[in-house]
């Protein structure tokens, strides 16, 4: 399976461009392609973030917006789920409001069983609502998915830390595939791809692979390196590679039953 950032199509350098190059999740060229390659190469894909342009009869709002949709792929090629991003990046500390230009989405994911595991679909800024991967697990994910352009000082601030945090409290699997570098005049990304597992161990994490000209398909296959290592390391456009062992969840599960110990009663 593999999996792509939040924004896998694009970074627009403004909401005019943004707009210009959003396509229909279902018929946008970019997707036919996208279902044609996964079932060529019998891969699932998950796409971390389209720029979904939204049918104005089914948006009530006035203003013209885009959905932020993860979009999950299977290896025949077909459409599996599409999630929209429920939580907007409003953030005065970067300057950002996402929901000037998108429309949040209302509903979770479904939980998806596939070859790596029962996935749930969520994106980037999702990652900080425990709420919401609590409820997945609830609903038997064991593989949470935060697909992500992170800024460069929230990442370094907390994208390391509430990873491991939502693998720890779920017992998920924690697979975060990351924009890096810069983008625009505007816009850079943390980087820091990052699979994390049940017991909060980060199993793989993206350093520098390869030149930005270079195919991604003969990127090497990086190594598992020290988190105390990262921040000295340059990160390239690149990819990286891992196996989930699902029996690691039971494991966890089993040693360490959290689930049977909430108190809603108490905190609901
Ligand atoms: O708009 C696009 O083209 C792609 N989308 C994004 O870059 C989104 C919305 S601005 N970024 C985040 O959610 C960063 C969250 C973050 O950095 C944090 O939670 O600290």
């Amino acid at each position: 399976m593999v999996f792509l950032p939040e924004a896998y199509d694009y970074i627009g350098s403004s909401i005019s461009e943004t707009f210009a190059q959003a396509e229909c999740v279902e018929k946008g060229d970019l997707m036919v392609k996208l279902c044609g390659l996964a079932s060529e190469n019998k891969v699932w894909l998950s796409l971390g973030g389209a720029h979904e342009k939204i049918d104005r009869k089914s948006d009530s709002e006035e203003r013209e917006r885009i959905g932020n949709a993860h979009i999950l792929i299977d290896d025949n090629g077909v459409i599996k789920e599409k999630y929209r991003k429920i939580h907007l990046f409003d953030a005065p500390v970067v300057g950002l409001k996402e929901s000037n230009w998108t429309l949040a989405g209302e509903k979770l994911s479904e939980i998806i069983p596939s070859p790596v595991g029962n996935l749930a679909l969520s994106i980037c800024y999702d990652l900080r609502f425990p709420h919401l991967s609590h409820e997945y697990r609830r609903r038997g994910a064991n593989v949470l998915t935060f697909p992500s352009a992170f800024t460069v000082p929230t990442g370094k601030a907390h994208w390391h830390t509430l990873l491991r945090a939502r693998a720890i409290e779920t017992q998920c699997f924690v697979v975060a595939a990351a924009q890096c570098g810069k983008h625009n005049e505007k816009r850079s990304s943390f980087g820091h791809s990052l699979v994390v597992d049940p017991w909060g161990e980060v199993i793989l994490v993206t350093v520098s692979f390869i030149n930005i000209t270079q195919s991604i398909m003969t990127a090497e296959i990086n190594s598992v390196i020290e988190i105390n290592q990262i921040e000295d390391m340059e990160e390239n456009i690149g990819v990286g590679y891992c196996e989930l062992d699902l029996e690691k969840i039971n494991k966890v599960r089993t040693s360490m039953p959290v689930m049977d110990h909430f108190k809603y009663d108490i905190y609901q």
